[in-house]
């Protein structure tokens, strides 16, 4: 008899049938998750709105700083990478995403910490910007009003913006995320314009819309996918850095809402390493019997791998003069794409699309964002309700 078995529901089998059934659908997604997903792009507006209320401006006064500290957990460490990723190899100041309480030692008076947590009570975010604050950093903090972060913000006399909590951390990941950009455009950090936060907003509207929940599995890009992972182990693998972080946010909306396991990476570090999973007991040697061209689906019961590339070529504005060139890490892409497809191992490619790093990103985090909520919802669990983090921040509360 297993203990804390709150979160053991759900169909061991994907039931495909449930995906198209508006009943079984509602009766699953009980929080809402995805209508809660289906609001990214609104809460970009919103978030627009919401900074624009608050002075960032003190943020740059005096200059460029050393360092910019993104604190947080979960979600909202993950608008560190962001800031990092659409800054790129040319910012002229370390951007570094800190996911444990506190900050890193050498912060001082001339860094910025930014302190994020959607619901605004982390310990991590609060003990960030309690020791930001001490150390005489600039410090700005994003998360929900009225919240202990707030109090922090305002002891401290720090900027605060109130971004409200309509939906989990996980499900608020843009509106967490302009304000982060916004105050690393503050500081000089990165150029993101308005319009490129419209037309974010817009290419989110635009994929909410192809996989809203009454577009049938046949047409809608999200339950295809989450179709073709069910029942494998999803690799996730980045061509280039904003790739890669699409692929990392992919595996976290993968275990939190689908409860799967994923295998995430970036090709340039993967093709030293990791790319040998192609030739495994998951990859090659579970598909060996499979003729590639007469069976799409699987002949046995062997798990196996699902590669899913993430795709961006980049806008081809870039210099050579930082980074990797964005050819070889389309040749790299191209390369591993013929070499699952060699072994068998069924492969999934997603390409960015859009004319700036965001609306890139935010073309490579939609689909899999729904796709994570149907695969959970095809199990019959139901997306929003983790019991296995409950229990855990239950049995270490103090
Ligand atoms: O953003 P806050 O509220 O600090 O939460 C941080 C993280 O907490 C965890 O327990 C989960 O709920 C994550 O989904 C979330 O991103």
């Amino acid at each position: 008899m297993i203990d804390g078995t709150e979160g053991l529901r759900g169909n061991r089998q994907a039931d495909e049938a449930l995906l198209d059934d508006p009943a079984a659908l509602a009766a699953n997604d009980r929080g809402g998750m995805l209508r809660a997903t289906a609001a990214a792009g609104p809460q970009i507006r919103e978030a627009m709105q919401l900074v624009a209320e608050v002075d960032l401006t003190e943020l740059g006064v005096d200059g460029r700083p050393r360092a910019v500290v993104v604190a947080g957990v979960g979600t909202a460490a993950r608008t560190g990478d962001i800031l990092a990723t659409v800054a790129g190899p040319h910012c002229p100041v370390p951007v570094v995403p800190h996911r444990i309480a506190g900050v890193p030692g050498w912060v001082g008076a001339a860094d910025v910490v930014i302190a994020v947590s959607a619901s605004g009570r982390s310990p991590e975010a609060l003990a960030a910007a309690e020791a930001a604050a001490r150390r005489g950093a600039r410090l700005v903090a994003v998360g929900a009003p009225e919240s202990p972060l707030q109090s922090v913000a305002e002891t401290a006399r720090a900027p605060f913006v109130a971004v409200p909590r309509r939906a989990p951390a996980r499900a608020s990941l843009w509106g967490l995320t302009v304000p982060v950009l916004l105050a690393g455009r503050a500081i000089g950090l990165v150029r993101v314009t308005e319009a490129d936060l419209v037309e974010t907003a817009t290419r989110l509207d635009t994929e909410a819309e192809a996989c809203r929940e009454s577009a049938d599995s046949f047409v809608n890009p999200a339950k295809e996918l989450a179709l073709n992972l069910a029942g494998s182990v999803p690799v996730l693998w980045g061509s280039a850095p904003l790739a890669t972080v699409a692929a990392g946010r992919f595996a976290d909306m993968l275990s939190s809402n689908a409860r799967y396991p994923a295998v995430t990476g970036g090709l340039g570090e993967v093709g030293r390493g990791r790319v040998g999973l192609l030739d495994g007991v998951f990859g090659g040697l579970a598909e060996q019997d499979r003729d590639i061209f007469a069976d799409p689906q699987p002949v046995s019961d062997l798990t196996r791998l699902h590669l899913v590339v993430l795709r961006d070529g980049g806008l081809g504005d870039e210099d050579d003069a930082a980074g990797e060139p964005y050819a070889v890490a389309e040749q790299r892409a191209e390369t591993v794409i013929a070499m699952a497809h060699r072994r068998g191992v069924r492969c999934t490619v997603l390409t960015a699309e859009g004319g700036c790093a965001l609306e890139r990103l935010a073309s490579l985090t939609a689909v899999p964002d729904f796709a994570s909520i149907y695969l959970s919802l095809a199990h019959g669990l139901d997306p929003m309700a983790v019991p296995a983090v409950s229990e855990l921040k239950t049995a270490l509360r103090p």
